[in-house]
C-alpha cells in the first residue's frame, strides 16, 4: 500500500511509514529564497567574517533585531519602491507585521527604545537577512542579507568619511582596488536648497528624492511628469534637471552660490577624504540620490567601474528618522552592502576564494572491536581542541582514504590492535604521506 505499515508481509521490512504519508514535497526554497549547503555556506561565512573583521577595525558593534517587525516602521508615503515590495501580512493575534526590508529602521527603533542611556556616538553594525516580495516576473531574490554601519550623534561629514573608509577597506581586503569600484557622491541638500529658492514646501522633498533616484531606470520624459505631479513648477523641475547634470563640485558652487551647507559639507567630505587615503576611491555625482526616502543629506554608493552590475552597496546620512517614529531627532549615518552583487563582482573579476573544509584528523578502527577505542580517540583529540572526523561504521580503508581526500583531512589516525595494545595509535600526515606510530598520550 502506499503507506501505514500496513502488508508488509516479512519481518525484515523496514520501519513503519508514517501514516497517511504525503505526495513528494518541493524539495526546492520558497520562490526567490536561497539554501546555504556547505560550499555556499563557507563563502557566505567568508563574507560575513571580512564584513565582521572590518566592523571590529572600526571600533563598531555588533547588534541585531527581529527579522519580523510591525509593518507601521516601514510604512512611509513617498513612493519608495521598498514600500511597494513589502513582505507582510496580519499574524494571528491581527496585527499587521512585515519581513524587514531593511535594517534602519529598526536601528531607529532601538536606539528610542534605550533613549537617554545610550552614551553618543553610538557605532553600531549588524549583518541581517533582509526580504521583499517581488513579483517573480523579473525572477529576483526576495531575500538578501544586508551588512549596515549606522554612526549615531555625528552631526559632522566625519561620519561619512568614517563609513566610507570602511567599505573601501573592506574592498581592499578581499582583493577589489579603485580601478574596479569607486564611490559617487552627492548631498541631498543641494536639491533641499533648489526646492528652498523656490519656496516649495519641505514634504514634497523626499517624494522628489524617490522619483530623481529613478532617473537611470526610466525615461526623462517620466521623470518630468512625476515630479510634475507631485507638485513642482516647471521652471523647478528645469533647474533641478540641469543641478543634476553638472560634473563638479566647483561647478555646483556657480550655480548654488557657496553659501548653503551642500557644498560646505561636501567639500569637508573630500578634503577628509584625503586624509584617509582614499580620494582616488570617490567622485562627486550630482544625479545620486539613492531610493530611500529618509536620506537628509550627504549620499553615496558603490559602482563597479565596468558597469555591469547594480549598485554594490549604498548609504548616506539621515537626520529625521527618529522623529518620524516620534522619538527625539540625533544625527544619523550608515549604510546597506548587499551579500548578492559583490559576490558577482567577484566572479566577474575572477577572485572569488577557493574555500575547502578545515578538518585536521580523521580517525578510524581497523576492526569493528576496536570502535570504542576510536571514539576514546576522538574524544581526546576534541578535548584538546582539534577537529576529528569520527569514523564509527566498518568500512574498508579504501573509502577511509577517499573520504580523507574529500573533507581534506590533514591526519587520518588509525587504530589498530598491534599498535594499541601497545597504548599506540598509527598517524599518516596525509600531506607528505609520512606515517608514524604515537604514543597516544604524545598524540596532540
Ligand atoms: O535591496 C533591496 C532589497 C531588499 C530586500 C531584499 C532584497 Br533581495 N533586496
Amino acid at each position: 500500500g502506499s503507506g501505514g505499515g500496513g502488508d508488509r508481509s516479512s519481518a525484515l521490512a523496514g520501519p513503519p511509514v508514517l501514516e497517511n504519508s504525503v505526495q513528494k514535497i518541493d524539495v526546492n526554497p520558497p520562490k526567490g529564497t536561497r539554501d546555504f549547503p556547505p560550499e555556499e555556506m563557507r563563502l557566505r561565512n567568508w563574507l560575513f567574517h571580512n564584513f565582521r573583521e572590518v566592523s571590529r577595525l572600526t571600533g563598531f558593534e555588533e547588534v541585531d533585531y527581529p527579522v519580523l517587525e510591525s509593518e507601521a516602521l516601514f510604512i512611509r508615503k513617498a513612493g519608495e519602491e521598498i514600500r511597494d515590495q513589502l513582505y507582510c501580512f496580519e499574524d494571528r493575534g491581527n496585527r499587521r507585521v512585515a519581513l524587514r526590508p531593511e535594517l534602519t529602521p529598526s536601528l531607529a527603533r532601538l536606539v528610542i527604545q534605550k533613549g537617554k542611556s545610550l552614551s553618543l556616538p553610538l557605532k553600531w553594525f549588524a549583518i541581517g537577512q533582509c526580504w521583499r516580495y517581488e513579483r517573480m516576473t523579473r525572477g529576483r531574490r526576495r531575500e538578501h542579507y544586508q551588512w549596515n554601519m549606522d554612526i549615531i550623534g555625528v552631526p559632522e561629514v566625519t561620519a561619512e568619511a568614517e563609513l566610507i573608509s570602511s567599505i573601501v577597506t573592506f574592498f581592499k581586503k578581499i582583493g577589489i582596488s579603485a580601478s574596479d569600484v569607486g564611490f559617487k557622491v552627492n548631498s541631498r541638500k543641494v536639491l533641499q536648497e533648489i526646492l528652498r529658492s523656490y519656496s516649495i514646501s519641505e514634504n514634497l522633498f523626499a517624494k522628489v528624492c524617490v522619483i530623481i533616484d529613478k532617473i537611470e531606470k526610466i525615461p526623462i520624459d517620466e521623470i518630468k511628469k512625476e515630479l510634475k505631479s507631485v507638485g513642482m513648477p516647471q521652471e523647478a523641475v528645469n533647474e533641478l534637471l540641469e543641478v543634476l547634470s553638472v560634473k563638479s563640485l566647483s561647478e555646483l558652487e556657480e550655480i548654488l552660490g557657496g553659501a548653503g551647507e551642500a557644498i560646505a559639507e561636501l567639500k569637508q567630505l573630500f578634503s577628509l577624504a584625503e586624509k584617509f587615503g582614499y580620494s582616488e576611491w570617490i567622485q562627486f555625482d550630482a544625479s545620486v540620490v539613492r531610493g530611500l526616502a529618509y536620506y537628509t543629506g550627504i549620499v553615496f554608493e558603490g559602482f563597479d567601474r565596468a558597469g555591469k552590475l547594480r549598485a554594490i552597496c549604498g548609504g548616506g546620512r539621515y537626520d529625521r528618522l527618529l522623529s518620524t517614529f516620534g522619538g527625539d531627532d540625533l544625527p544619523a549615518c550608515g549604510f546597506g552592502f548587499g551579500d548578492a552583487v559583490i559576490i558577482e563582482l567577484l566572479k566577474e573579476k575572477g577572485i572569488l576564494p577557493e574555500l575547502v573544509p578545515q578538518i585536521e584528523n580523521i580517525v578510524c578502527a581497523l576492526d569493528h572491536d576496536l570502535q570504542g577505542a576510536a571514539a576514546t580517540v576522538a574524544t581526546m583529540l576534541r578535548e584538546k581542541g582539534q577537529s576529528v572526523d569520527l569514523v564509527l561504521e566498518s568500512k574498508p580503508l579504501k573509502w577511509v582514504f577517499k573520504r580523507a581526500a574529500r573533507i581534506n583531512a590533514q591526519r587520518l589516525i588509525l587504530v589498530g590492535n598491534t599498535e594499541w595494545k601497545k597504548g599506540m595509535v598509527s598517524v599518516k600526515i596525509l600531506s607528505s604521506g609520512e606515517q608514524s606510530e604515537i604514543k597516544l598520550d604524545e598524540l596532540e
